[in-house]
């Protein structure tokens, strides 16, 4: 068996996602990686939490892995996909996924470890596989379901992912509720390669949509306040077009949550996102001020992705980075500039970069190229299987 690639846990970001990635795209590759100080850059000793070994667990059964150091708080795992991959971990082609988490760990980002698999592990057949995972929809620095479906999923499509389909059942909430959501996702697993794309030029900024989950009791508020937002900074989201917005409002139906997502739509369909869950902290008696700073801060934060230029918000960014790794060719994500300078990549995109060098040997540059391996086509793919020979190691490619 070829050696495992060292990952040190701690490089860059240094969190969770560094684990996601890593997992996935061995678990695609059938390439045996080793990652030691598990989220070593996080507080409380770092290591696996529900939602990280939740991830790993469907990873490992997916691609038939062996793996050590499974289980929680463990901060080192040795992951070696035997390379008879059961598509869709149940060993059966199409169908359901379903993964249940007992706390409000973020749906999010078990969807996030394991779609690359889905959609590129090939069932070849066309079906559609429905991906149902309980936890948190709204869990503070994840993605919540909102920018998932308004802004992650789109966007897909976007790059020539075929449509998936978001339903959320019920709402979980993290930061002290026992709350735990339900939602499906149904994903078209690809038939072929990915082809390259380019996400480089951004167009005019055509509409605004918010999307507010808060206590019923101040859904008024909530409008009147975004209402006055709009108005005082239409030319700066709009600039000399007609302003477009639309307001969309749900009950949390928790006194204490209070969410808002602004969603920018442009004339090539680009779309750009920023969203908060407030969490100062919510009492009877600083409900202006939560609803304040929530409108501030979310449309400051949309405001400044619309001025650097980009086709891709902070978060986007690192999202979008193991798509171009697997798709066939030179793909481009331009991210904006700021004072004209190129902005650097968030250091969870600059971590994602690491990894996918790291493990299946695909370079960005600066500006976030990189020249994907077209994973999926049999005839590209070099699988290199290594046969222990009498007189020592050769290796093959097959
Ligand atoms: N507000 C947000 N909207 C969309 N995506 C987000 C948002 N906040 C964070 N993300 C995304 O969530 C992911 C978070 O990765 P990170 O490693 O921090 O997560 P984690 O598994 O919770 O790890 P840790 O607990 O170690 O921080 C990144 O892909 C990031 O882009």
């Amino acid at each position: 068996m070829a050696t495992p690639i060292h990952l040190k846990g701690t490089t860059l970001e240094g969190g969770g996602q560094l684990l996601r990635l890593a997992t996935c795209l061995s678990s695609l590759t059938s390439t045996p990686i080793h990652i030691t100080s598990i989220r070593g850059n996080r507080s409380g000793g770092g290591g696996l939490k529900t939602q990280h070994l939740t991830s790993i667990q469907w990873l490992a059964q997916a691609s038939d892995a062996t793996v050590s150091g499974m289980n929680l708080k463990s901060t080192d795992i040795e992951f070696s996909p035997s390379g008879k991959s059961a598509v869709n971990g149940r060993g059966e082609r199409g169908g359901d996924i379903t993964i249940k988490q007992s706390t409000p760990g973020s749906v999010n980002l078990v969807f996030q470890a394991i779609l690359p698999y889905i959609l590129f592990a090939g069932s070849g057949s066309g079906e559609a596989v429905r991906v149902n995972i309980t936890g948190g929809t709204n869990v503070s620095n994840s993605p919540s379901y909102d920018y998932v479906e308004q802004v992650l999923l789109p966007m897909l499509a976007l790059i020539g992912i075929p449509a998936i389909e978001a339903n959320v059942h019920s709402r979980g909430w993290s930061q002290g509720s026992t709350r735990v959501g339900a939602v499906t996702y149904t994903v078209v697993p690809l038939m072929k390669q990915l082809p390259a794309f380019t996400l480089t030029k951004r167009g005019d900024i055509k509409s605004i949509r918010a999307t507010i989950v808060a206590p019923k009791a101040y859904e008024q508020q909530l409008r009147d306040e975004l209402d006055v937002m709009f108005e005082t900074r239409e030319a700066k989201f709009f600039g000399a077009r007609e302003p477009e917005v639309e307001v969309t409002f749900e009950d949390s139906q928790h006194e204490k949550r209070y969410y808002l997502l602004l969603v920018a739509t442009t004339s090539n369909g680009v779309k750009l996102g920023r969203d908060w869950l407030y969490n100062h902290g919510v009492r009877a008696g600083n409900i202006d001020t939560v609803i304040s700073t929530l409108v501030k801060k979310v449309s400051d934060d949309l405001l400044s992705e619309i001025e650097h230029g980009g086709c891709v918000d902070e978060y986007l960014r690192d999202q979008l980075i193991v798509f171009q790794a697997l798709a066939k060719g030179r793909c481009e994500v331009y991210g904006g500039k700021k004072n004209d300078v190129l902005l650097e990549p968030s250091l969870h995109a600059q971590t994602a970069h690491w990894v996918a060098k790291e493990v299946i040997s695909v370079d960005f540059n600066a500006e976030g190229t990189c020249e994907g391996i077209g994973f999926g086509d049999e005839q590209d793919k070099k699988n290199t299987v290594e046969i222990e020979l009498a007189e020592g190691l050769q290796k093959l490619e097959v």
